[in-house]
Protein backbone atom coordinates (compact mmCIF):
# COMPACT_ATOMS: atom_id res chain seq x y z
CA UNK A 1 0.00 0.00 0.00
CA UNK A 2 1.46 3.20 -0.84
CA UNK A 3 0.16 6.71 0.49
CA UNK A 4 1.45 10.40 0.01
CA UNK A 5 2.31 12.81 2.75
CA UNK A 6 2.36 16.60 3.10
CA UNK A 7 4.20 18.31 5.33
CA UNK A 8 3.38 22.25 4.37
CA UNK A 9 4.54 20.35 0.75
CA UNK A 10 6.13 17.24 0.89
CA UNK A 11 5.62 14.41 -0.93
CA UNK A 12 6.01 10.79 -0.05
CA UNK A 13 6.02 7.70 -1.70
CA UNK A 14 6.15 4.76 1.27
CA UNK A 15 4.52 1.70 1.74
CA UNK A 16 2.80 1.62 4.74
CA UNK A 17 5.30 -0.63 7.18
CA UNK A 18 5.00 1.81 10.37
CA UNK A 19 3.42 -0.99 12.93
CA UNK A 20 5.37 -1.54 15.36
CA UNK A 21 6.96 -5.27 16.13
CA UNK A 22 5.23 -6.24 12.72
CA UNK A 23 6.99 -8.62 10.77
CA UNK A 24 8.31 -7.10 7.72
CA UNK A 25 9.23 -8.86 4.46
CA UNK A 26 11.95 -6.99 2.54
CA UNK A 27 14.72 -7.10 0.13
CA UNK A 28 18.22 -7.61 1.56
CA UNK A 29 21.75 -5.44 -0.06
CA UNK A 30 22.23 -8.64 -1.93
CA UNK A 31 19.35 -8.40 -4.59
CA UNK A 32 19.04 -11.80 -4.60
CA UNK A 33 18.59 -13.31 -1.26
CA UNK A 34 15.33 -12.12 0.43
CA UNK A 35 15.75 -11.89 4.10
CA UNK A 36 13.23 -11.65 6.97
CA UNK A 37 14.02 -8.76 9.41
CA UNK A 38 11.89 -8.38 13.23
CA UNK A 39 11.66 -4.68 14.16
CA UNK A 40 10.97 -4.11 17.62
CA UNK A 41 10.47 -0.50 17.60
CA UNK A 42 11.44 1.57 14.45
CA UNK A 43 13.02 4.73 14.92
CA UNK A 44 11.91 7.80 13.71
CA UNK A 45 14.92 9.62 12.03
CA UNK A 46 15.09 13.59 11.59
CA UNK A 47 17.99 14.04 9.18
CA UNK A 48 19.81 17.59 10.09
CA UNK A 49 21.46 19.00 7.03
CA UNK A 50 20.40 23.10 7.02
CA UNK A 51 17.71 23.70 9.64
CA UNK A 52 20.47 23.56 12.20
CA UNK A 53 18.31 24.56 14.81
CA UNK A 54 15.19 22.79 17.59
CA UNK A 55 13.09 26.35 17.28
CA UNK A 56 10.60 26.60 14.28
CA UNK A 57 11.67 23.03 12.74
CA UNK A 58 8.44 21.62 11.15
CA UNK A 59 10.60 18.37 10.26
CA UNK A 60 11.21 18.40 13.87
CA UNK A 61 7.67 18.14 14.49
CA UNK A 62 7.65 15.50 11.88
CA UNK A 63 9.60 13.29 13.14
CA UNK A 64 8.27 13.47 16.74
CA UNK A 65 4.65 12.81 15.96
CA UNK A 66 4.82 9.50 15.03
CA UNK A 67 6.03 8.56 19.13
CA UNK A 68 8.35 6.12 17.76
CA UNK A 69 12.04 6.28 19.16
CA UNK A 70 13.68 9.53 18.01
CA UNK A 71 17.07 9.63 16.53
CA UNK A 72 18.45 13.19 15.33
CA UNK A 73 21.38 12.32 13.00
CA UNK A 74 23.66 14.11 11.08
CA UNK A 75 25.81 12.97 8.05
CA UNK A 76 29.19 13.94 7.06
CA UNK A 77 28.70 12.80 3.23
CA UNK A 78 31.43 15.58 1.45
CA UNK A 79 28.72 17.57 0.57
CA UNK A 80 25.68 18.42 2.97
CA UNK A 81 25.94 21.60 4.33
CA UNK A 82 28.83 22.75 1.35
CA UNK A 83 31.08 21.01 2.92
CA UNK A 84 32.51 20.30 -0.52
CA UNK A 85 34.27 23.31 -0.84
CA UNK A 86 34.61 24.42 2.67
CA UNK A 87 37.09 26.27 4.53
CA UNK A 88 37.99 26.54 8.26
CA UNK A 89 36.23 29.37 9.23
CA UNK A 90 32.54 28.06 7.92
CA UNK A 91 33.73 24.13 8.75
CA UNK A 92 34.00 25.34 12.70
CA UNK A 93 30.97 27.16 12.74
CA UNK A 94 29.33 24.41 11.26
CA UNK A 95 30.92 21.72 13.99
CA UNK A 96 29.87 24.38 16.65
CA UNK A 97 26.51 24.60 15.75
CA UNK A 98 26.41 20.74 15.60
CA UNK A 99 27.75 20.94 19.13
CA UNK A 100 25.16 23.07 20.50
CA UNK A 101 22.33 21.19 19.01
CA UNK A 102 23.82 17.96 20.70
CA UNK A 103 24.28 20.27 24.09
CA UNK A 104 20.71 21.14 24.18
CA UNK A 105 19.32 17.46 23.24
CA UNK A 106 21.45 16.24 26.28
CA UNK A 107 19.63 18.71 28.03
CA UNK A 108 16.41 17.32 27.10
CA UNK A 109 17.53 13.39 27.51
CA UNK A 110 19.04 12.63 24.08
CA UNK A 111 21.93 13.83 22.00
CA UNK A 112 22.95 14.49 18.19
CA UNK A 113 24.38 11.28 16.54
CA UNK A 114 26.53 11.96 13.34
CA UNK A 115 28.19 9.36 10.96
CA UNK A 116 30.75 9.54 8.20
CA UNK A 117 30.26 8.06 4.63
CA UNK A 118 27.36 8.20 1.86
CA UNK A 119 24.04 8.73 3.28
CA UNK A 120 22.19 5.63 1.56
CA UNK A 121 24.75 3.45 3.18
CA UNK A 122 24.05 4.80 6.44
CA UNK A 123 20.15 5.12 6.50
CA UNK A 124 20.09 1.24 5.07
CA UNK A 125 22.40 0.17 7.78
CA UNK A 126 20.49 2.02 10.51
CA UNK A 127 17.15 0.01 9.01
CA UNK A 128 18.91 -2.64 8.94
CA UNK A 129 19.78 -2.68 12.71
CA UNK A 130 16.58 -0.54 13.81
CA UNK A 131 14.34 0.04 11.34
CA UNK A 132 13.01 3.25 10.11
CA UNK A 133 9.58 3.92 10.27
CA UNK A 134 9.75 7.51 9.22
CA UNK A 135 12.58 10.13 8.05
CA UNK A 136 12.08 13.52 8.29
CA UNK A 137 14.05 16.42 6.96
CA UNK A 138 13.97 19.99 5.97
CA UNK A 139 13.67 20.70 1.69
CA UNK A 140 17.21 21.88 0.21
CA UNK A 141 15.56 23.61 -2.84
CA UNK A 142 18.19 24.37 -4.68
CA UNK A 143 19.04 21.72 -7.27
CA UNK A 144 22.96 21.02 -6.17
CA UNK A 145 21.27 18.66 -3.29
CA UNK A 146 18.61 17.20 -5.77
CA UNK A 147 20.41 14.35 -6.38
CA UNK A 148 21.45 13.21 -3.03
CA UNK A 149 17.98 13.60 -1.78
CA UNK A 150 16.53 11.89 -4.73
CA UNK A 151 18.77 8.78 -4.22
CA UNK A 152 17.15 8.88 -0.26
CA UNK A 153 13.57 9.33 -1.53
CA UNK A 154 14.08 6.45 -3.40
CA UNK A 155 15.53 4.40 -0.59
CA UNK A 156 12.73 5.30 1.39
CA UNK A 157 10.27 4.24 -0.80
CA UNK A 158 12.13 0.44 -1.94
CA UNK A 159 12.27 0.16 2.09
CA UNK A 160 9.13 1.03 2.67
CA UNK A 161 9.97 4.17 4.79
CA UNK A 162 7.99 7.03 5.60
CA UNK A 163 9.85 10.31 4.50
CA UNK A 164 8.66 13.88 5.16
CA UNK A 165 10.57 16.99 3.77
CA UNK A 166 9.65 20.12 4.93
CA UNK A 167 9.46 23.80 3.83
CA UNK A 168 11.07 25.76 6.01
CA UNK A 169 14.72 27.42 4.67
CA UNK A 170 12.85 29.94 2.79
CA UNK A 171 10.09 32.17 3.54
CA UNK A 172 7.92 30.70 1.04
CA UNK A 173 7.63 27.63 -0.75
CA UNK A 174 10.08 28.39 -4.01
CA UNK A 175 7.90 26.16 -6.14
CA UNK A 176 5.02 27.88 -5.21
CA UNK A 177 6.34 30.72 -6.11
CA UNK A 178 7.43 29.93 -9.51
CA UNK A 179 3.95 28.00 -10.22
CA UNK A 180 2.19 31.30 -8.54
CA UNK A 181 3.95 33.04 -11.47
CA UNK A 182 2.80 30.64 -14.37
CA UNK A 183 5.72 28.24 -14.40
CA UNK A 184 8.99 30.54 -14.20
CA UNK A 185 10.40 32.18 -11.60
CA UNK A 186 9.34 36.27 -11.28
CA UNK A 187 11.95 37.91 -13.13
CA UNK A 188 12.66 40.86 -11.60
CA UNK A 189 12.37 42.06 -7.76
CA UNK A 190 8.97 44.14 -8.29
CA UNK A 191 7.32 40.90 -10.13
CA UNK A 192 8.73 38.75 -7.11
CA UNK A 193 6.90 40.99 -4.68
CA UNK A 194 3.89 40.61 -6.54
CA UNK A 195 3.62 37.01 -6.52
CA UNK A 196 4.47 36.95 -2.65
CA UNK A 197 1.58 39.21 -2.16
CA UNK A 198 -0.53 36.44 -3.70
CA UNK A 199 0.94 34.11 -1.84
CA UNK A 200 0.12 35.61 1.21
CA UNK A 201 2.05 36.26 4.60
CA UNK A 202 4.42 33.67 5.03
CA UNK A 203 3.85 30.98 8.03
CA UNK A 204 4.17 32.27 11.73
CA UNK A 205 7.36 30.37 13.31
CA UNK A 206 5.86 26.69 14.73
CA UNK A 207 5.77 26.46 18.71
CA UNK A 208 8.22 24.11 20.56
CA UNK A 209 8.01 20.39 20.49
CA UNK A 210 6.45 19.50 23.59
CA UNK A 211 10.00 17.34 24.75
CA UNK A 212 8.40 16.00 27.69
CA UNK A 213 6.83 13.36 25.80
CA UNK A 214 9.43 12.51 23.53
CA UNK A 215 11.46 8.87 23.80
CA UNK A 216 14.85 8.70 22.66
CA UNK A 217 16.31 5.83 20.22
CA UNK A 218 19.20 4.37 21.84
CA UNK A 219 21.19 2.96 18.57
CA UNK A 220 24.05 1.88 20.68
CA UNK A 221 25.81 -1.02 20.72
CA UNK A 222 23.97 -1.81 17.28
CA UNK A 223 25.46 0.72 15.34
CA UNK A 224 28.47 1.71 17.30
CA UNK A 225 30.37 1.23 14.16
CA UNK A 226 27.93 3.27 11.97
CA UNK A 227 26.72 6.31 14.47
CA UNK A 228 29.16 8.31 16.90
CA UNK A 229 28.34 10.83 19.54
CA UNK A 230 29.73 14.19 20.54
CA UNK A 231 31.66 14.14 23.42
CA UNK A 232 33.91 17.08 23.05
CA UNK A 233 32.93 20.09 20.81
CA UNK A 234 34.40 18.62 17.18
CA UNK A 235 37.10 20.43 15.41
CA UNK A 236 37.42 21.31 11.35
CA UNK A 237 40.73 19.22 12.12
CA UNK A 238 38.34 15.81 12.94
CA UNK A 239 37.03 16.25 9.38
CA UNK A 240 40.22 17.09 7.60
CA UNK A 241 39.74 20.61 7.61
CA UNK A 242 42.96 23.04 8.68
CA UNK A 243 43.62 26.32 9.20
CA UNK A 244 45.37 28.38 6.28
CA UNK A 245 46.20 31.34 8.54
CA UNK A 246 48.18 31.39 11.87
CA UNK A 247 47.02 34.58 13.46
CA UNK A 248 43.96 34.60 15.73
CA UNK A 249 41.13 36.28 13.82
CA UNK A 250 39.98 39.74 15.33
CA UNK A 251 36.35 38.70 15.24
CA UNK A 252 35.33 35.14 15.78
CA UNK A 253 31.81 34.05 14.39
CA UNK A 254 30.63 31.61 17.29
CA UNK A 255 28.10 28.98 15.24
CA UNK A 256 24.94 27.36 16.97
CA UNK A 257 21.24 28.24 17.60
CA UNK A 258 22.17 29.41 20.90
CA UNK A 259 24.37 32.27 20.07
CA UNK A 260 21.69 32.76 16.63
CA UNK A 261 18.75 33.57 19.22
CA UNK A 262 21.12 35.48 21.56
CA UNK A 263 21.98 37.80 18.38
CA UNK A 264 18.51 37.66 17.38
CA UNK A 265 17.77 39.56 21.03
CA UNK A 266 20.77 41.91 19.94
CA UNK A 267 19.67 42.79 16.64
CA UNK A 268 16.13 43.35 17.11
CA UNK A 269 17.68 46.19 19.69
CA UNK A 270 19.43 48.24 16.68
CA UNK A 271 16.41 47.78 14.76
CA UNK A 272 14.01 48.97 17.60
CA UNK A 273 16.20 52.23 17.88
CA UNK A 274 16.37 52.62 14.09
CA UNK A 275 12.20 52.05 14.04
CA UNK A 276 12.06 54.69 17.22
CA UNK A 277 14.17 57.28 15.15
CA UNK A 278 12.31 56.87 12.04
CA UNK A 279 14.29 55.13 9.24
CA UNK A 280 15.03 51.63 8.43
CA UNK A 281 18.01 49.35 7.79
CA UNK A 282 20.87 50.66 10.45
CA UNK A 283 23.77 48.40 9.14
CA UNK A 284 22.97 49.87 5.78
CA UNK A 285 22.96 53.38 6.77
CA UNK A 286 25.36 53.52 8.82
CA UNK A 287 27.88 50.81 7.97
CA UNK A 288 30.54 50.20 10.22
CA UNK A 289 33.78 48.36 9.35
CA UNK A 290 34.93 48.10 12.63
CA UNK A 291 32.29 47.65 14.99
CA UNK A 292 31.41 44.18 16.10
CA UNK A 293 29.11 42.56 13.34
CA UNK A 294 25.19 42.27 13.98
CA UNK A 295 24.64 39.88 10.66
CA UNK A 296 22.79 36.88 11.21
CA UNK A 297 23.40 36.13 7.78
CA UNK A 298 25.53 32.81 8.04
CA UNK A 299 23.04 31.59 11.10
CA UNK A 300 20.47 32.03 8.40
CA UNK A 301 22.41 29.86 6.08
CA UNK A 302 22.95 27.09 8.38
CA UNK A 303 19.52 27.37 9.58
CA UNK A 304 20.46 28.34 13.31
CA UNK A 305 18.16 30.91 13.30
CA UNK A 306 14.60 29.99 11.40
CA UNK A 307 14.02 33.04 8.64
CA UNK A 308 10.67 32.51 9.51
CA UNK A 309 11.58 33.53 13.25
CA UNK A 310 13.52 36.00 12.24
CA UNK A 311 11.18 37.88 9.40
CA UNK A 312 8.03 37.83 12.40
CA UNK A 313 10.11 39.29 14.90
CA UNK A 314 10.84 42.26 12.96
CA UNK A 315 7.30 42.82 11.44
CA UNK A 316 6.02 42.13 15.36
CA UNK A 317 8.57 44.74 16.13
CA UNK A 318 7.62 47.71 14.01
CA UNK A 319 3.65 46.90 14.35
CA UNK A 320 4.29 47.59 18.03
CA UNK A 321 6.10 50.57 17.50
CA UNK A 322 4.07 51.93 14.77
CA UNK A 323 1.63 50.31 14.83
CA UNK A 324 1.23 48.86 11.14
CA UNK A 325 3.32 46.26 8.61
CA UNK A 326 7.35 47.52 8.11
CA UNK A 327 7.49 48.02 4.57
CA UNK A 328 8.84 45.36 2.02
CA UNK A 329 10.52 47.37 0.03
CA UNK A 330 14.22 48.78 1.52
CA UNK A 331 13.93 47.70 4.81
CA UNK A 332 15.47 44.27 6.76
CA UNK A 333 12.55 42.08 5.70
CA UNK A 334 13.34 43.32 1.92
CA UNK A 335 16.66 42.07 2.41
CA UNK A 336 15.70 38.43 3.49
CA UNK A 337 12.79 38.52 0.35
CA UNK A 338 16.16 39.40 -1.96
CA UNK A 339 17.45 35.74 -0.48
CA UNK A 340 14.10 34.51 -1.28
CA UNK A 341 14.46 35.81 -4.68
CA UNK A 342 18.14 33.96 -5.35
CA UNK A 343 16.48 30.79 -3.51
CA UNK A 344 13.77 30.75 -6.15
CA UNK A 345 16.03 32.29 -9.54
CA UNK A 346 17.91 29.07 -8.78
CA UNK A 347 15.34 26.43 -8.09
CA UNK A 348 15.09 24.50 -11.84
CA UNK A 349 18.12 26.28 -13.01
CA UNK A 350 21.11 23.47 -12.38
CA UNK A 351 23.19 25.65 -14.26
CA UNK A 352 22.78 28.42 -12.18
CA UNK A 353 25.99 28.78 -10.80
CA UNK A 354 28.28 28.99 -14.37
CA UNK A 355 27.60 31.40 -17.26
CA UNK A 356 27.43 28.84 -20.34
CA UNK A 357 23.98 27.22 -20.57
CA UNK A 358 22.59 29.75 -17.51
CA UNK A 359 19.62 31.05 -19.52
CA UNK A 360 19.85 34.11 -17.32
CA UNK A 361 23.47 35.09 -17.74
CA UNK A 362 25.11 36.91 -19.88
CA UNK A 363 27.94 35.32 -21.77
CA UNK A 364 30.69 37.87 -21.50
CA UNK A 365 34.48 37.39 -22.94
CA UNK A 366 36.32 37.63 -19.88
CA UNK A 367 39.77 37.30 -19.81
CA UNK A 368 40.69 33.76 -20.49
CA UNK A 369 42.60 31.51 -18.05
CA UNK A 370 45.32 30.77 -20.20
CA UNK A 371 46.23 34.64 -20.99
CA UNK A 372 49.08 35.17 -18.93
CA UNK A 373 47.64 38.37 -16.67
CA UNK A 374 44.71 35.93 -15.62
CA UNK A 375 46.76 34.12 -12.54
CA UNK A 376 49.35 37.21 -11.57
CA UNK A 377 45.38 38.94 -11.44
CA UNK A 378 43.54 36.50 -9.62
CA UNK A 379 46.32 35.48 -7.61
CA UNK A 380 46.59 38.48 -6.29
CA UNK A 381 42.87 39.20 -5.49
CA UNK A 382 42.91 36.13 -3.98
CA UNK A 383 45.36 36.77 -1.46
CA UNK A 384 45.00 40.50 -0.93
CA UNK A 385 48.31 41.39 -2.61
CA UNK A 386 46.72 43.70 -5.26
CA UNK A 387 48.17 47.03 -4.28
CA UNK A 388 44.88 48.50 -4.04
CA UNK A 389 44.58 48.69 0.49
CA UNK A 390 41.15 48.92 0.47
CA UNK A 391 40.49 45.71 -1.55
CA UNK A 392 43.84 43.95 -0.08
CA UNK A 393 42.31 45.09 3.48
CA UNK A 394 38.97 43.02 2.84
CA UNK A 395 40.60 39.74 0.93
CA UNK A 396 42.50 39.26 3.94
CA UNK A 397 39.14 39.80 6.70
CA UNK A 398 37.40 37.14 4.41
CA UNK A 399 40.04 34.87 4.92
CA UNK A 400 40.72 35.30 8.32
CA UNK A 401 37.56 35.85 10.04
CA UNK A 402 35.02 34.26 7.14
CA UNK A 403 32.56 37.65 6.75
CA UNK A 404 32.55 40.59 5.19
CA UNK A 405 30.70 43.73 5.29
CA UNK A 406 27.77 44.10 1.94
CA UNK A 407 29.35 46.97 0.78
CA UNK A 408 32.62 45.23 0.96
CA UNK A 409 31.56 42.47 -0.88
CA UNK A 410 30.27 44.42 -3.62
CA UNK A 411 33.42 46.72 -3.88
CA UNK A 412 35.72 43.25 -4.29
CA UNK A 413 33.41 41.62 -7.01
CA UNK A 414 32.96 44.97 -9.18
CA UNK A 415 37.01 45.03 -8.50
CA UNK A 416 37.08 41.52 -10.15
CA UNK A 417 35.05 41.50 -13.01
CA UNK A 418 33.73 44.54 -14.81
CA UNK A 419 35.16 46.85 -12.40
CA UNK A 420 39.28 46.26 -13.03
CA UNK A 421 40.52 42.98 -13.50
CA UNK A 422 38.05 41.30 -15.93
CA UNK A 423 37.85 37.99 -14.52
CA UNK A 424 35.15 35.70 -14.52
CA UNK A 425 32.50 36.18 -11.77
CA UNK A 426 32.59 31.81 -12.11
CA UNK A 427 36.16 32.18 -10.22
CA UNK A 428 35.29 34.63 -7.50
CA UNK A 429 32.05 32.62 -6.54
CA UNK A 430 34.50 29.76 -5.71
CA UNK A 431 36.45 31.74 -3.58
CA UNK A 432 33.40 32.93 -1.94
CA UNK A 433 31.78 29.64 -1.44
CA UNK A 434 35.20 28.27 0.44
CA UNK A 435 35.65 30.97 2.45
CA UNK A 436 32.60 33.12 3.79
CA UNK A 437 30.55 31.54 6.73
CA UNK A 438 27.44 32.61 5.02
CA UNK A 439 27.90 30.84 1.35
CA UNK A 440 25.01 30.28 0.56
CA UNK A 441 25.10 28.89 -3.44
CA UNK A 442 22.12 30.32 -4.78
CA UNK A 443 22.47 33.83 -3.22
CA UNK A 444 26.11 34.04 -3.63
CA UNK A 445 25.51 33.07 -7.06
CA UNK A 446 23.03 35.66 -8.12
CA UNK A 447 24.73 38.46 -6.00
CA UNK A 448 27.98 37.44 -8.21
CA UNK A 449 26.20 37.96 -11.58
CA UNK A 450 24.28 40.92 -10.19
CA UNK A 451 27.80 42.78 -9.52
CA UNK A 452 29.53 41.59 -12.69
CA UNK A 453 26.71 42.89 -14.85
CA UNK A 454 25.71 39.20 -16.17
CA UNK A 455 22.08 38.94 -14.50
CA UNK A 456 19.59 41.34 -13.08
CA UNK A 457 21.64 44.31 -12.92
CA UNK A 458 21.27 46.71 -15.77
CA UNK A 459 22.40 45.06 -18.82
CA UNK A 460 26.16 45.89 -18.95
CA UNK A 461 25.83 49.10 -17.68
CA UNK A 462 28.88 50.12 -15.86
CA UNK A 463 27.74 53.27 -14.92
CA UNK A 464 27.98 52.55 -11.44
CA UNK A 465 31.22 50.77 -11.33
CA UNK A 466 32.80 51.19 -7.84
CA UNK A 467 35.88 53.07 -7.69
CA UNK A 468 38.52 50.89 -4.90
CA UNK A 469 39.73 54.44 -3.57
CA UNK A 470 36.57 56.38 -3.03
CA UNK A 471 34.24 53.97 -2.46
CA UNK A 472 36.45 52.59 1.17
CA UNK A 473 37.61 56.67 1.79
CA UNK A 474 33.96 57.85 2.17
CA UNK A 475 33.12 54.91 4.71
CA UNK A 476 36.39 54.76 6.30
CA UNK A 477 38.45 57.94 5.58
CA UNK A 478 41.20 58.07 8.22
CA UNK A 479 41.94 53.68 6.89
CA UNK A 480 41.81 52.50 10.39
CA UNK A 481 40.23 49.54 8.93
CA UNK A 482 43.28 49.17 6.11
CA UNK A 483 45.65 49.53 9.01
CA UNK A 484 43.62 46.76 10.85
CA UNK A 485 44.16 43.83 8.04
CA UNK A 486 47.11 45.46 6.60
CA UNK A 487 49.46 45.88 9.13
CA UNK A 488 52.18 46.72 6.72
CA UNK A 489 50.13 49.98 5.79
CA UNK A 490 49.93 50.69 9.61
CA UNK A 491 52.35 53.93 9.73
CA UNK A 492 51.29 55.41 6.41
CA UNK A 493 49.31 58.94 6.64
CA UNK A 494 45.49 58.54 5.96
CA UNK A 495 46.37 61.47 2.88
CA UNK A 496 47.78 58.51 1.23
CA UNK A 497 47.06 55.19 2.81
CA UNK A 498 44.09 54.34 -0.31
CA UNK A 499 47.25 55.25 -2.67
CA UNK A 500 50.33 54.10 -1.11
CA UNK A 501 51.67 54.69 -4.75
CA UNK A 502 51.57 58.21 -4.70
CA UNK A 503 53.75 58.26 -1.02
CA UNK A 504 57.59 59.83 -2.14
CA UNK A 505 60.11 57.46 -1.31
CA UNK A 506 60.90 59.74 1.88
CA UNK A 507 57.21 58.86 2.98
CA UNK A 508 57.39 55.39 2.52
CA UNK A 509 60.56 55.33 4.61
CA UNK A 510 58.80 57.21 7.12
CA UNK A 511 56.09 54.61 7.10
CA UNK A 512 58.65 51.95 7.24
CA UNK A 513 57.16 50.50 4.58
CA UNK A 514 58.60 50.59 0.45
CA UNK A 515 56.19 50.16 -1.76
CA UNK A 516 57.02 47.16 -4.52
CA UNK A 517 59.29 45.88 -1.46
CA UNK A 518 57.00 45.50 1.88
CA UNK A 519 53.91 45.94 -0.15
CA UNK A 520 53.05 45.49 -3.62
CA UNK A 521 52.68 47.79 -6.24
CA UNK A 522 49.24 48.13 -7.57
CA UNK A 523 48.50 45.23 -10.22
CA UNK A 524 46.52 47.36 -12.40
CA UNK A 525 45.62 51.37 -12.80
CA UNK A 526 41.79 51.22 -12.21
CA UNK A 527 41.15 54.49 -14.44
CA UNK A 528 42.23 53.18 -17.29
CA UNK A 529 41.13 49.50 -16.42
CA UNK A 530 37.51 50.98 -15.95
CA UNK A 531 37.02 53.37 -18.93
CA UNK A 532 38.47 49.51 -21.12
CA UNK A 533 35.66 48.25 -19.39
CA UNK A 534 33.13 50.43 -20.11
CA UNK A 535 33.71 50.05 -23.56
CA UNK A 536 34.19 46.50 -23.53
CA UNK A 537 30.59 46.61 -21.96
CA UNK A 538 29.36 49.26 -24.29
CA UNK A 539 30.41 47.13 -27.05
CA UNK A 540 28.67 43.43 -26.11
CA UNK A 541 25.69 45.83 -25.34
CA UNK A 542 25.16 47.20 -28.83
CA UNK A 543 26.48 43.64 -30.34
CA UNK A 544 24.28 41.75 -28.68
CA UNK A 545 21.30 40.38 -30.56
CA UNK A 546 19.68 38.22 -28.02
CA UNK A 547 19.95 39.16 -24.27
CA UNK A 548 18.33 36.85 -21.80
CA UNK A 549 14.91 37.65 -20.73
CA UNK A 550 15.56 39.20 -17.42
CA UNK A 551 18.23 41.73 -17.71
CA UNK A 552 16.99 44.34 -15.86
CA UNK A 553 15.73 45.77 -12.35
CA UNK A 554 12.20 47.46 -11.93
CA UNK A 555 14.29 50.56 -11.60
CA UNK A 556 17.23 52.51 -10.75
CA UNK A 557 16.31 52.78 -6.98
CA UNK A 558 16.40 49.23 -6.92
CA UNK A 559 19.81 49.38 -8.15
CA UNK A 560 21.19 51.70 -5.64
CA UNK A 561 19.34 49.92 -2.80
CA UNK A 562 20.96 46.60 -3.93
CA UNK A 563 24.56 47.84 -4.24
CA UNK A 564 24.01 50.17 -0.74
CA UNK A 565 24.85 53.11 -2.91
CA UNK A 566 23.49 55.67 -1.02
CA UNK A 567 21.31 58.59 -1.85
CA UNK A 568 23.72 60.96 0.85
CA UNK A 569 26.69 60.10 -1.37
CA UNK A 570 27.91 62.15 -4.73
CA UNK A 571 27.67 59.89 -7.30
CA UNK A 572 31.44 60.39 -8.72
CA UNK A 573 32.57 59.01 -5.68
CA UNK A 574 31.35 55.48 -6.76
CA UNK A 575 32.05 56.30 -10.74
CA UNK A 576 35.16 55.36 -11.64
CA UNK A 577 36.08 57.05 -14.60
C1 LIG B 1 29.26 39.18 -4.31
C2 LIG B 1 28.33 38.92 -3.16
C3 LIG B 1 28.22 37.65 -2.63
C4 LIG B 1 27.33 37.40 -1.58
N1 LIG B 1 27.24 36.13 -1.07
C5 LIG B 1 26.37 35.87 -0.07
C6 LIG B 1 26.26 34.56 0.47
O1 LIG B 1 26.92 33.62 0.02
N2 LIG B 1 25.37 34.35 1.49
C7 LIG B 1 24.60 35.36 2.00
O2 LIG B 1 23.82 35.14 2.93
N3 LIG B 1 24.69 36.61 1.50
C8 LIG B 1 25.53 36.90 0.49
N4 LIG B 1 25.61 38.16 -0.02
C9 LIG B 1 24.60 39.15 0.41
C10 LIG B 1 24.98 40.04 1.57
O3 LIG B 1 26.24 40.59 1.39
C11 LIG B 1 24.92 39.35 2.93
O4 LIG B 1 23.74 38.64 3.08
C12 LIG B 1 25.00 40.46 3.96
O5 LIG B 1 26.28 41.01 3.97
C13 LIG B 1 24.66 39.97 5.29
O6 LIG B 1 24.75 41.06 6.18
P1 LIG B 1 23.57 41.38 7.15
O7 LIG B 1 23.13 40.09 7.74
O8 LIG B 1 23.99 42.48 8.05
O9 LIG B 1 22.46 41.88 6.15
P2 LIG B 1 21.06 42.54 6.48
O10 LIG B 1 21.00 43.80 5.71
O11 LIG B 1 20.82 42.58 7.92
O12 LIG B 1 20.02 41.53 5.82
C14 LIG B 1 19.35 40.50 6.54
C15 LIG B 1 19.49 39.21 5.77
O13 LIG B 1 18.96 39.35 4.46
C16 LIG B 1 19.71 38.57 3.55
N5 LIG B 1 20.34 39.45 2.56
C17 LIG B 1 20.84 40.69 2.74
N6 LIG B 1 21.34 41.18 1.60
C18 LIG B 1 21.14 40.24 0.67
C19 LIG B 1 21.44 40.15 -0.70
N7 LIG B 1 22.06 41.12 -1.37
N8 LIG B 1 21.10 39.02 -1.34
C20 LIG B 1 20.48 38.00 -0.71
N9 LIG B 1 20.19 38.02 0.61
C21 LIG B 1 20.51 39.13 1.27
C22 LIG B 1 20.79 37.85 4.37
O14 LIG B 1 20.31 36.58 4.74
C23 LIG B 1 20.92 38.75 5.58
O15 LIG B 1 21.44 38.12 6.71
C24 LIG B 1 26.52 38.45 -1.06
C25 LIG B 1 26.66 39.74 -1.60
C26 LIG B 1 27.55 39.97 -2.63
C27 LIG B 1 27.65 41.36 -3.20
Amino acid sequence: MHFIQYCTDIYVLAPLTDILGKLFISQSNTKSTIKLEVFAMQVSILWFRHGLRLHDNPALHAALKKKQPFLPIFIFDGETAGTQLIGYNRMRFLCEALYDLDRQLKQLGGRLYYAKGAVVQIFTKIWQELGIGRLCFEEDCEPIWRARDDSVKIMCKDLGIECVECVSHTLWDPKKIIETNGGQPPLTYQMFLYTVDILGDPPRPKDEPRWSRVKFSNPFPLLEKVLYSFQTLPNPEDFGVFPEITETPLVRWIGGETQALKKLEERLKLEERAFRQGYYLPSQNTPDLLGPPASQSAALRHGCLSVRKFYWSIQDLFKVIHGDRLPTVHSITGQLIWREYFYTMSVKNPNYAVMKENPICLDINWIQSTSTDYNIRLTSWKEGLTGYPFIDAIMRQLKAEGWIHHMARNMVACFLTRGDLWISWEEGLQHFLKYLIDADWSVCAGNWMWVSSSAFEQLLDCSTCICPINFGKHFDPSGEFIKRYVPELKKFPSTLIYEPWKASLEQQIAAECIVGKDYPNRIINHKEAAERNRLAMKTLREDLTKPPTHCCPSNENEVRQFMWLQDTCLKHQYVSI
